[in-house]
């Protein structure tokens, strides 16, 4: 039997494309930089001109899984992070807009077999989301920890043979398959070799 666990410490291979929501600027900015700064120290180039990250924007949290699943099926990419800001007005709508992004991230990630990381904030006052975008914490940083360490799991899980769905369903592949698929991940994980 193996322990499989994803590592911080050989960041320089991996790559990543960051999905920015850019309503609630205020807060989404913050949180990419909190997440630039993260993968800046970990050794990965966060310039845009470079080869390591991509960045994309989309005009709000709504449009953010569309796009995170385009990225993640193309391939290029070890995670896809997704970072929003979805803040509570006087009417229902956002209650749709947060279950869509958080439903159709983790639908992106099942899809295609790429991490899709849940950056986007759920808060109910602007307040909220400043304390969790640099005030306090930066959840920017933490959404970065865990691109990096998905990242560094996946590989190490293909590179032992193991995989989280085979190749020919990689693409929009039903859900309950996928998730069949997953449980191979389970503790039942099966030997190397
Ligand atoms: N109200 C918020 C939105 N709304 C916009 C939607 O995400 C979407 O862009 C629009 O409905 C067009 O499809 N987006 C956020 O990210 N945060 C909000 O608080
Ligand atoms: C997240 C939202 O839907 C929000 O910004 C919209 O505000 P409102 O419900 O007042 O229209």
């Amino acid at each position: 039997m193996a322990v499989f666990e994803g590592t911080f410490t050989q960041a320089e291979p991996l790559h990543f494309a960051v999905v920015i929501g850019r309503f609630n600027d205020l807060v989404t900015n913050k949180l990419l930089a909190g997440c630039q700064d993260c993968l800046k120290r970990h050794g990965i180039d966060v310039n845009p001109n470079g080869s390591q990250v991509d960045y994309v924007w989309v005009p709000g949290s709504f449009e953010v899984p569309l796009v995170a699943r385009q990225l993640a099926t193309s391939g290029r990419y070890d995670a896809v992070i997704c970072l929003g800001a979805v803040i509570r007005g006087q009417t229902p709508h956002f209650d749709y807009v947060s279950s869509e992004v958080a439903k159709g991230i983790a639908a992106a990630a099942f899809q295609t077999g790429v991490p899709v990381i849940f950056g986007v904030l759920t808060a109910d006052t602007m307040q909220q989301a400043l304390e969790r975008a640099g005030i306090k914490s930066n959840h920017g940083w933490d959404y970065a920890m865990n691109a990096l360490e998905m990242g560094s799991l996946m590989r190490q899980l293909r590179s032992s043979g193991t995989q989280a769905y085979p190749s020919s369903t990689q693409s929009l592949a039903p859900s309950l398959s996928n998730t069949a698929a997953l449980g191979e991940f389970s503790t039942d994980t099966p030997p190397k070799g």
